[in-house]
C-alpha cells in the first residue's frame, strides 16, 4: 500500500459488470465501509434479437453484448462513483474488477475484439456472447457425449455434464457456424480478463473462470491442464488446436495483474499505474465480501440468475454441479459452483407477461413496482393454498441437470388462478430449485453448514422467508447491496498490498448481517409436501426420459426452432422477391441472420414420449 495515502483515506474501487449495467463502488480499505458508487446502463443491453450493426434477427436463444459498452462503464461510472463518494483520484490505491461469465469473446492478439473490426462488423459470431446464450446446446451435448464414451475424468468435476454456457461449447458453435471467423479468432477470451487487459495493457487469465468455465483441471489434464488436442479433434478436427486460443499462464486471484494503462487513466480519470486486480466472476467474487469464505459456507447470488458458491477442503464428485476448482474462489481450497440460469429473469417474465392491467393501475397509483405489488398479495395466503408447482426452468437448468433444452411449466393452473397464485409458485419453484442442489451437495459428502444470499433478490424479505422455509435453514443476508463490486474492492485491496491475503481483506472489509431468516416448522412442513411434488416434476420432465418420463420439453424446443427457421426462410424469400421486383429496395431490418440454425432432428426422433 502507498505510504503517502494515510490509512484512514485509502479507497478501492471494485466494479461489478452485470448482465444489463455496470457499477462502480468506492470502497474505504480499512474497514469496508461502501463511500459512493454509480451505475451505467449499457447502451445495447442484451443483444437477443437483432444485430446492432444492421438489424437482422438473431436465432432463438442468443445472447450477445457489445464491448463499446462495457468501456463506457469506465468513462462514465468510475468517475461518477469517486464524484458520489467526495475523494480523490490520488486516494485510490487499487482497481479491481468482476464480469458475468461465461462471456466470452473472439479477438485479435492485440485483444481487439472481432465485432469491432469493420470487415466483421455484420457477423453475429463475432460478438461477445454473454453467459445466457444458449444457442450451443447441441455442441454442449456432443461434448458431453464424447467425454462420457472416453471416459474422461474431468467430466465428474463438471458434476458428469458441462454446460451450453461455457466457453468449449460456444466456441465449437462459433467454429462450426462461422469457420472463417472461428480462424481469424488470435484468442477466445472471458470478458472478465478481456477488460483487464483493457485496462492494464497486460494480457492475463485468471484461474477462476479458466477452471470453471474453461475446463482447466491441471491434476487431471497434464501438459495444458486443458483438454487434449485428440479430444478435441474428435469433436471436430478443424477444433484440434482451440487451446492455442484460450492457453496463456493463469493469474491467482487476488493478485496484481498490471497498472492502469495511460489510455485507461484518462477514462477513469484514476492515476496511471495504479494496480488492477486480476479478473474474476461476480458470483465468486461476492464471497468475500459476504465473509463466505469458510469450508461449507454456501453464497447464493441471486438476481437474473442464481449462483451458488461455495469453498470445501474435501473433493468430491458432485452430480450436475457446474464445477470444482482447486483455488477458484480463494487459493487453498476447492471451490464448487452451482447454478440456476433464471431466477430474478422468472419474476421478470411473469409481471411482463401476467401482469393485469388493474394491478399495473394498482401499482402506479401506490407508487410501488410490480413485484412488490404481487408479493404483496401473494404473501397473503397460506403455504399451498394457490394449488400449483412450477418448475424454474424457463432459462433452462443449470444445476442439476445442466440442460438448457428444458422449460418452465406450471401445473395445477384452474380459471380461480390469479396472477400472484402464479408469481408465488415462481418464487417457490426457485427456491425448490435450491433445495434440489443444496441436497445434492450433503448427498455426496460436501456438508453446507451455512447459507448467506447477496445480490438483488434479498430485498425482497418474503421470498427470502421462502428461501428459510423450504431449505429448513437460517437464511444469513450479505451487508452489501452491491457484493460483487465490494467483493472486487477487496480484491483490488489485496492487489495492492493493503491486507496479505482474501481472507484477511474479507474479514476486515467484507459484511455478514446472520440468521436474518429464520424456518417456520409448520411452514417448512408444508413445504416438504410441495417439495415432493417438485421433485415428482422435475424428474419426469427433466431426468427420467429413458427411464419413463417424458421428453416432451426437447421436442417442443425442436419444433419451435423448425417452425422459426421456415419462417426466416419466407421472410429471407418475400425480401428477395421485392428487392428483385424493385432493385431500389433496400434489405429489411427483418431480413434473417445467415446463422438459422438447423433444428435438431436428434431432439424429435427417437426418445420416448
Ligand atoms: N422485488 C422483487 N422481487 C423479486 N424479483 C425482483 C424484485 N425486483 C427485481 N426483481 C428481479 O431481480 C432481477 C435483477 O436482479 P439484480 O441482482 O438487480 O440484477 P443482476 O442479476 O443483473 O445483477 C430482475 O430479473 C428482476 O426481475
Ligand atoms: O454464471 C455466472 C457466473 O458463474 C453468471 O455470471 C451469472 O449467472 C450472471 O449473473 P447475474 O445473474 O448476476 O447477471
Amino acid at each position: 500500500m502507498p505510504e503517502h495515502i494515510p490509512v484512514d483515506e485509502a479507497v478501492a474501487i471494485g466494479i461489478d459488470f452485470g448482465t444489463l449495467s455496470g457499477r462502480a463502488v468506492v470502497v474505504r480499505v480499512r474497514d469496508g465501509e461502501e463511500l459512493g458508487d454509480a451505475v451505467h446502463e449499457y447502451r445495447h443491453g442484451v443483444v437477443d434479437r437483432s444485430l446492432p450493426a444492421d438489424g437482422r434477427l438473431l436465432p432463438p436463444d442468443w445472447a450477445l453484448q457489445v464491448p463499446q459498452d462495457w468501456r463506457d462503464v469506465l468513462r462514465k461510472a468510475v468517475p461518477a462513483a469517486l464524484a458520489a463518494a467526495g475523494v480523490s483520484a490520488d486516494q485510490v490505491i487499487a482497481l479491481g474488477t468482476d464480469f458475468t461469465a461465461c462471456t466470452v469473446l473472439p479477438a485479435t492478439a492485440a485483444g481487439a475484439p472481432l465485432c469491432e473490426l469493420p470487415q466483421y462488423a455484420d457477423r453475429p459470431h463475432a460478438y461477445p456472447k454473454l453467459w445466457k446464450h444458449h444457442a450451443a446446446q447441441d455442441q454442449a451435448d456432443r461434448i458431453n457425449a464424447l467425454a462420457e464414451q472416453r471416459g474422461e475424468a474431468w467430466l465428474a468435476r463438471y458434476g458428469g455434464r458441462i454446460s451450453s454456457e461455457w466457453q468449449y461449447a460456444k466456441a465449437l458453435q462459433l467454429l462450426e457456424e462461422d469457420p472463417e471467423l472461428y480462424a481469424a479468432a488470435e484468442r477466445w477470451i472471458e470478458a472478465a480478463d478481456w477488460i483487464v487487459w483493457e485496462l492494464t495493457g497486460v494480457e492475463s487469465r485468471n484461474q477462476c473462470t479458466a477452471g470453471y468455465k474453461g475446463i482447466h483441471q491441471p491434476d487431471l489434464l497434464p501438459g495444458s491442464g486443458y483438454p487434449g488436442r485428440d479430444f478435441l479433434a474428435a469433436l471436430n478436427p478443424g477444433f484440434a488446436d482451440f487451446t492455442e486460443k484460450i492457453d496463456f499462464p493463469l493469474s491467482p486471484l487476488g493478485g496484481k495483474a498490471g497498472g492502469l494503462s495511460p489510455r485507461a487513466a484518462a477514462w477513469t480519470g484514476l492515476i496511471e499505474g495504479i494496480p488492477v486486480s486480476v479478473g474474476n466472476v461476480d458470483a465468486h467474487v461476492t464471497n468475500a465480501a459476504a465473509r463466505a469464505l469458510e469450508p461449507g459456507h454456501l453464497l447464493a447470488i441471486m438476481g437474473t440468475s442464481t449462483c451458488h458458491i461455495m469453498n470445501s477442503d474435501r473433493l468430491a464428485d458432485v452430480p450436475g454441479m457446474c464445477g470444482a476448482v482447486r483455488d477458484g474462489v480463494v487459493p487453498g481450497l476447492w471451490g464448487y459452483e452451482a447454478g440456476q440460469s433464471g431466477v430474478g429473469d422468472i419474476f421478470a417474465w411473469a409481471v411482463r407477461t401476467a401482469l393485469p392491467e388493474g394491478y399495473a393501475r394498482e401499482a402506479h397509483e401506490r407508487g410501488i413496482g410490480a413485484h412488490e405489488l404481487l408479493t404483496e398479495k401473494a404473501q397473503a395466503q397460506p403455504v399451498g393454498a394457490h394449488g400449483l408447482i412450477a418448475l424454474d426452468w424457463h432459462s433452462g437448468n443449470r444445476s442439476t441437470l445442466v440442460d438448457h433444452h428444458l422449460s418452465g411449466l406450471i401445473v395445477g393452473l384452474t380459471l380461480d388462478t390469479s396472477p400472484e397464485d402464479v408469481y408465488r409458485a415462481l418464487l417457490e419453484a426457485t427456491a425448490f430449485g435450491t433445495r434440489v442442489i443444496v441436497d445434492a451437495f450433503e448427498r455426496s459428502g460436501v456438508p453446507v453448514t451455512d447459507f448467506t444470499v447477496a445480490g438483488g433478490l434479498p430485498k425482497n424479505a418474503f421470498l427470502m422467508q421462502i428461501y428459510a422455509d423450504v431449505l429448513r435453514r437460517p437464511v444469513n443476508v450479505i451487508g452489501s447491496e452491491q457484493g460483487g463490486a465490494l467483493g472486487s474492492a477487496i480484491h483490488a485491496a489485496v492487489a495492492a498490498g493493503a491486507y496479505p491475503d482474501i481472507h484477511s481483506a474479507s474479514a476486515a472489509m467484507g459484511r455478514i448481517r446472520r440468521d436474518v431468516y429464520l424456518p417456520d416448522p409448520e411452514r417448512a412442513r408444508d413445504y416438504d409436501l410441495l417439495y415432493a411434488e417438485y421433485r415428482e416434476l422435475h424428474d419426469h420432465f427433466g431426468r427420467d426420459r429413458l427411464a419413463g418420463g417424458s421428453n416432451v420439453m426437447h421436442r417442443l424446443r425442436a419444433l419451435r426452432a423448425q417452425a422459426r427457421t421456415a419462417q426466416a426462410a419466407d421472410a429471407r424469400t418475400a425480401n428477395a422477391r421485392a428487392a428483385n421486383a424493385d432493385p431500389s429496395t433496400p434489405a429489411t431490418s427483418a431480413t434473417p441472420a445467415t446463422t438459422d440454425l438447423p433444428a435438431s432432428r436428434a431432439d424429435l426422433d427417437g426418445v420416448p414420449a
